[in-house]
Protein backbone atom coordinates (compact mmCIF):
# COMPACT_ATOMS: atom_id res chain seq x y z
CA UNK A 1 0.00 0.00 0.00
CA UNK A 2 1.31 3.70 -0.65
CA UNK A 3 1.70 5.08 2.76
CA UNK A 4 4.23 8.25 1.64
CA UNK A 5 2.91 11.18 -0.58
CA UNK A 6 4.42 11.08 -4.43
CA UNK A 7 6.97 13.49 -5.17
CA UNK A 8 4.75 15.20 -7.22
CA UNK A 9 2.12 15.88 -4.45
CA UNK A 10 4.47 16.82 -1.18
CA UNK A 11 1.93 19.62 0.21
CA UNK A 12 -0.55 18.64 2.79
CA UNK A 13 -3.56 17.42 0.84
CA UNK A 14 -6.75 19.15 1.92
CA UNK A 15 -9.58 16.23 2.06
CA UNK A 16 -12.74 18.05 2.27
CA UNK A 17 -15.55 15.91 4.73
CA UNK A 18 -18.69 16.63 3.40
CA UNK A 19 -20.81 15.27 6.43
CA UNK A 20 -22.18 18.45 7.72
CA UNK A 21 -23.54 19.22 3.91
CA UNK A 22 -25.25 15.98 4.73
CA UNK A 23 -26.57 17.10 7.53
CA UNK A 24 -28.51 20.31 6.67
CA UNK A 25 -29.62 17.78 3.45
CA UNK A 26 -31.34 15.62 5.91
CA UNK A 27 -33.80 18.11 8.06
CA UNK A 28 -35.87 18.46 4.66
CA UNK A 29 -37.19 16.46 1.84
CA UNK A 30 -35.64 18.19 -2.22
CA UNK A 31 -32.15 17.14 -1.62
CA UNK A 32 -30.98 20.41 -0.97
CA UNK A 33 -27.80 21.05 -0.82
CA UNK A 34 -26.70 18.24 -2.91
CA UNK A 35 -23.93 16.53 -1.25
CA UNK A 36 -22.55 16.16 -4.99
CA UNK A 37 -22.62 19.56 -5.99
CA UNK A 38 -20.74 20.51 -2.50
CA UNK A 39 -18.20 18.10 -3.35
CA UNK A 40 -17.83 19.05 -6.94
CA UNK A 41 -17.45 22.57 -5.88
CA UNK A 42 -14.89 21.79 -3.41
CA UNK A 43 -13.14 19.43 -5.90
CA UNK A 44 -12.81 22.53 -8.68
CA UNK A 45 -11.91 24.81 -6.28
CA UNK A 46 -8.36 22.52 -5.69
CA UNK A 47 -9.65 20.02 -2.69
CA UNK A 48 -7.39 17.29 -2.77
CA UNK A 49 -10.08 14.44 -1.86
CA UNK A 50 -13.29 14.35 -0.09
CA UNK A 51 -13.87 12.68 3.03
CA UNK A 52 -17.13 11.29 4.43
CA UNK A 53 -17.90 9.33 7.68
CA UNK A 54 -21.12 7.66 7.14
CA UNK A 55 -22.49 6.64 10.65
CA UNK A 56 -24.64 3.44 11.04
CA UNK A 57 -27.76 5.96 12.47
CA UNK A 58 -27.11 8.08 8.87
CA UNK A 59 -27.85 11.22 10.62
CA UNK A 60 -25.64 12.46 7.83
CA UNK A 61 -23.94 10.57 5.24
CA UNK A 62 -26.48 7.92 3.99
CA UNK A 63 -25.80 4.98 2.12
CA UNK A 64 -26.98 6.41 -1.65
CA UNK A 65 -24.23 9.37 -0.67
CA UNK A 66 -21.42 6.63 -0.75
CA UNK A 67 -22.39 5.67 -4.12
CA UNK A 68 -23.33 9.34 -5.10
CA UNK A 69 -20.06 10.05 -4.45
CA UNK A 70 -18.45 6.85 -6.05
CA UNK A 71 -19.53 7.95 -9.06
CA UNK A 72 -18.62 11.69 -8.85
CA UNK A 73 -14.67 10.77 -8.09
CA UNK A 74 -14.90 8.65 -10.70
CA UNK A 75 -14.97 11.85 -13.09
CA UNK A 76 -11.80 12.91 -10.93
CA UNK A 77 -8.85 10.23 -10.99
CA UNK A 78 -6.28 12.30 -9.52
CA UNK A 79 -8.48 12.96 -6.09
CA UNK A 80 -8.81 10.70 -3.25
CA UNK A 81 -11.74 9.25 -1.76
CA UNK A 82 -11.53 8.36 2.02
CA UNK A 83 -14.12 6.90 3.96
CA UNK A 84 -13.99 6.99 8.08
CA UNK A 85 -15.89 4.66 10.16
CA UNK A 86 -15.62 1.62 12.09
CA UNK A 87 -14.93 -1.41 10.50
CA UNK A 88 -16.87 -3.06 12.91
CA UNK A 89 -20.05 -1.35 12.54
CA UNK A 90 -20.84 -0.67 8.61
CA UNK A 91 -18.09 0.47 7.15
CA UNK A 92 -16.32 -2.56 5.21
CA UNK A 93 -19.91 -3.83 3.75
CA UNK A 94 -20.41 0.25 1.95
CA UNK A 95 -16.25 -0.28 1.07
CA UNK A 96 -17.22 -3.85 -0.75
CA UNK A 97 -19.96 -2.67 -2.76
CA UNK A 98 -18.33 0.63 -4.07
CA UNK A 99 -15.35 -1.57 -4.71
CA UNK A 100 -17.81 -4.38 -6.82
CA UNK A 101 -19.19 -1.54 -8.67
CA UNK A 102 -15.76 -0.13 -9.71
CA UNK A 103 -16.18 2.85 -8.08
CA UNK A 104 -12.71 4.51 -6.57
CA UNK A 105 -12.09 4.07 -3.06
CA UNK A 106 -8.63 5.39 -2.18
CA UNK A 107 -8.27 4.74 2.05
CA UNK A 108 -9.68 3.79 4.64
CA UNK A 109 -9.67 5.56 7.78
CA UNK A 110 -10.79 3.21 10.60
CA UNK A 111 -12.41 4.80 13.85
CA UNK A 112 -13.15 3.35 17.16
CA UNK A 113 -16.37 5.10 17.69
CA UNK A 114 -19.30 3.91 19.11
CA UNK A 115 -22.98 3.75 17.32
CA UNK A 116 -24.48 6.61 18.01
CA UNK A 117 -21.57 8.57 19.08
CA UNK A 118 -22.13 12.30 19.31
CA UNK A 119 -18.71 12.79 17.10
CA UNK A 120 -15.11 11.36 17.14
CA UNK A 121 -13.67 11.65 20.77
CA UNK A 122 -10.58 9.15 20.63
CA UNK A 123 -8.58 6.39 18.83
CA UNK A 124 -7.50 3.37 18.40
CA UNK A 125 -5.32 1.53 21.34
CA UNK A 126 -3.03 -0.72 21.93
CA UNK A 127 -2.11 -3.37 22.30
CA UNK A 128 -6.09 -4.08 22.60
CA UNK A 129 -7.39 -3.17 19.85
CA UNK A 130 -4.83 -5.24 17.82
CA UNK A 131 -5.83 -8.47 17.30
CA UNK A 132 -9.27 -7.51 15.89
CA UNK A 133 -7.66 -5.06 14.00
CA UNK A 134 -5.33 -7.00 12.34
CA UNK A 135 -8.12 -9.04 9.80
CA UNK A 136 -10.23 -6.28 9.10
CA UNK A 137 -6.98 -4.20 8.03
CA UNK A 138 -6.22 -7.30 5.35
CA UNK A 139 -9.92 -7.10 4.49
CA UNK A 140 -9.45 -3.42 3.39
CA UNK A 141 -5.97 -4.12 1.97
CA UNK A 142 -7.69 -6.44 -0.25
CA UNK A 143 -10.43 -4.05 -1.67
CA UNK A 144 -6.94 -1.99 -2.83
CA UNK A 145 -7.92 0.77 -0.16
CA UNK A 146 -4.70 2.37 2.21
CA UNK A 147 -5.86 1.69 5.56
CA UNK A 148 -4.97 4.95 8.01
CA UNK A 149 -5.83 4.25 12.16
CA UNK A 150 -7.64 7.29 13.85
CA UNK A 151 -5.06 7.65 16.68
CA UNK A 152 -4.51 10.03 19.76
CA UNK A 153 -0.82 11.49 20.02
CA UNK A 154 0.70 9.19 21.62
CA UNK A 155 3.95 8.48 20.46
CA UNK A 156 4.47 5.40 21.92
CA UNK A 157 1.42 3.73 20.19
CA UNK A 158 2.87 4.09 16.64
CA UNK A 159 4.55 1.10 16.16
CA UNK A 160 2.36 -1.34 17.28
CA UNK A 161 -0.29 0.96 14.60
CA UNK A 162 2.37 0.22 11.83
CA UNK A 163 2.87 -3.72 13.72
CA UNK A 164 -1.11 -4.41 12.99
CA UNK A 165 -0.75 -3.47 8.94
CA UNK A 166 -1.83 0.44 9.19
CA UNK A 167 0.07 3.00 6.08
CA UNK A 168 -1.48 6.08 7.97
CA UNK A 169 -2.41 7.17 10.86
CA UNK A 170 -4.46 9.93 11.53
CA UNK A 171 -3.92 12.04 14.82
CA UNK A 172 -7.45 13.19 16.53
CA UNK A 173 -6.61 17.14 16.64
CA UNK A 174 -9.70 17.77 18.98
CA UNK A 175 -7.70 18.20 22.01
CA UNK A 176 -4.99 20.46 20.25
CA UNK A 177 -8.04 22.40 18.85
CA UNK A 178 -9.81 22.74 22.07
CA UNK A 179 -6.53 24.60 23.41
CA UNK A 180 -4.93 26.65 20.72
CA UNK A 181 -6.48 29.61 22.22
CA UNK A 182 -3.99 29.37 25.33
CA UNK A 183 -0.18 29.83 23.85
CA UNK A 184 1.56 27.77 26.81
CA UNK A 185 -1.28 24.52 26.19
CA UNK A 186 -0.93 25.17 22.31
CA UNK A 187 2.70 24.87 22.56
CA UNK A 188 2.81 21.83 24.57
CA UNK A 189 0.20 20.35 22.45
CA UNK A 190 1.95 20.37 19.49
CA UNK A 191 5.29 19.50 21.27
CA UNK A 192 2.98 16.22 21.81
CA UNK A 193 1.80 16.08 18.44
CA UNK A 194 5.02 16.40 16.44
CA UNK A 195 6.17 13.20 19.11
CA UNK A 196 3.38 11.21 18.04
CA UNK A 197 4.03 11.80 13.87
CA UNK A 198 7.51 11.57 14.27
CA UNK A 199 7.41 8.19 16.13
CA UNK A 200 4.87 7.48 13.34
CA UNK A 201 7.16 7.88 10.59
CA UNK A 202 10.02 6.51 11.80
CA UNK A 203 7.84 3.53 12.24
CA UNK A 204 6.96 3.67 8.22
CA UNK A 205 3.33 5.17 8.95
CA UNK A 206 2.09 8.43 7.01
CA UNK A 207 0.77 10.98 9.25
CA UNK A 208 -2.83 12.23 8.35
CA UNK A 209 -4.42 14.87 10.73
CA UNK A 210 -7.98 15.67 11.60
CA UNK A 211 -10.80 17.43 14.00
CA UNK A 212 -11.60 20.49 14.50
CA UNK A 213 -8.96 22.03 12.53
CA UNK A 214 -9.85 25.35 11.15
CA UNK A 215 -8.22 28.44 9.87
CA UNK A 216 -7.36 29.97 13.15
CA UNK A 217 -5.37 26.65 14.12
CA UNK A 218 -4.43 24.70 10.66
CA UNK A 219 -1.13 26.61 9.58
CA UNK A 220 0.44 26.53 13.23
CA UNK A 221 -0.18 22.78 13.36
CA UNK A 222 1.08 22.15 10.22
CA UNK A 223 4.46 24.24 10.72
CA UNK A 224 4.68 22.66 14.34
CA UNK A 225 3.99 19.02 12.68
CA UNK A 226 5.95 18.06 9.47
CA UNK A 227 5.26 15.94 7.06
CA UNK A 228 1.94 15.80 7.66
CA UNK A 229 0.43 13.76 4.38
CA UNK A 230 -3.29 15.03 4.67
CA UNK A 231 -5.99 16.79 6.68
CA UNK A 232 -9.60 16.21 6.42
CA UNK A 233 -11.35 19.15 7.46
CA UNK A 234 -15.04 18.93 7.42
CA UNK A 235 -17.13 21.07 10.32
CA UNK A 236 -15.17 24.39 10.52
CA UNK A 237 -15.19 24.57 6.56
CA UNK A 238 -18.61 24.00 5.93
CA UNK A 239 -19.72 26.56 8.63
CA UNK A 240 -16.79 28.76 6.82
CA UNK A 241 -18.36 28.44 3.37
CA UNK A 242 -21.44 29.54 4.87
CA UNK A 243 -20.21 32.69 6.40
CA UNK A 244 -17.92 33.60 3.01
CA UNK A 245 -21.11 32.70 0.99
CA UNK A 246 -23.71 35.03 2.84
CA UNK A 247 -23.15 38.12 1.14
CA UNK A 248 -23.21 36.97 -2.42
CA UNK A 249 -25.94 34.83 -1.60
CA UNK A 250 -28.19 37.77 -0.27
CA UNK A 251 -27.64 39.73 -3.31
CA UNK A 252 -29.22 36.76 -5.47
CA UNK A 253 -32.37 36.51 -3.91
CA UNK A 254 -32.17 40.11 -4.27
CA UNK A 255 -32.15 40.08 -7.75
CA UNK A 256 -34.21 37.24 -7.83
CA UNK A 257 -37.21 39.83 -6.12
CA UNK A 258 -36.34 42.51 -8.64
CA UNK A 259 -36.61 40.40 -11.10
CA UNK A 260 -40.36 40.19 -10.60
CA UNK A 261 -40.60 44.17 -10.73
C1 LIG B 1 -12.79 10.85 12.57
C2 LIG B 1 -13.30 12.21 12.63
O1 LIG B 1 -12.83 13.03 13.37
C3 LIG B 1 -14.39 12.62 11.72
O2 LIG B 1 -14.84 11.56 10.95
C4 LIG B 1 -15.51 13.26 12.45
O3 LIG B 1 -15.97 12.42 13.46
C5 LIG B 1 -16.63 13.55 11.49
O4 LIG B 1 -17.50 14.39 12.04
P1 LIG B 1 -19.00 14.03 12.48
O5 LIG B 1 -18.93 14.02 13.96
O6 LIG B 1 -19.72 15.14 11.89
O7 LIG B 1 -19.38 12.70 11.93
N1 LIG C 1 -11.18 13.08 10.01
C1 LIG C 1 -11.64 14.33 10.43
C2 LIG C 1 -12.68 14.82 9.52
O1 LIG C 1 -13.00 14.19 8.54
C3 LIG C 1 -13.34 16.10 9.74
O2 LIG C 1 -13.43 16.47 11.08
P1 LIG C 1 -14.10 17.88 11.41
O3 LIG C 1 -13.30 18.94 10.66
O4 LIG C 1 -15.51 17.82 10.92
O5 LIG C 1 -13.96 18.04 12.87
Amino acid sequence: MNATPTASHRRTALSVNVNKVALLRNSRHLGIPSVVRAATLCLQAGADGITIHPRPDERHIRRHDVFDLGHLMAEWPDREFNIEGNPFHNLLDVADELVRQGLPLHQLTFVPDAVNQFTSDHGWCFPDDAERLGPVIARAHALGARVSLFMDPLPEQMAAARAVGADRVELYTEPYAAAWADAAARAAHLQRYRAAAEAAQAAGLAVNAGHDLNRDNLTDFLRAVPGVAEVSIGHALIADALELGYAETVRAYLRCIAAAD
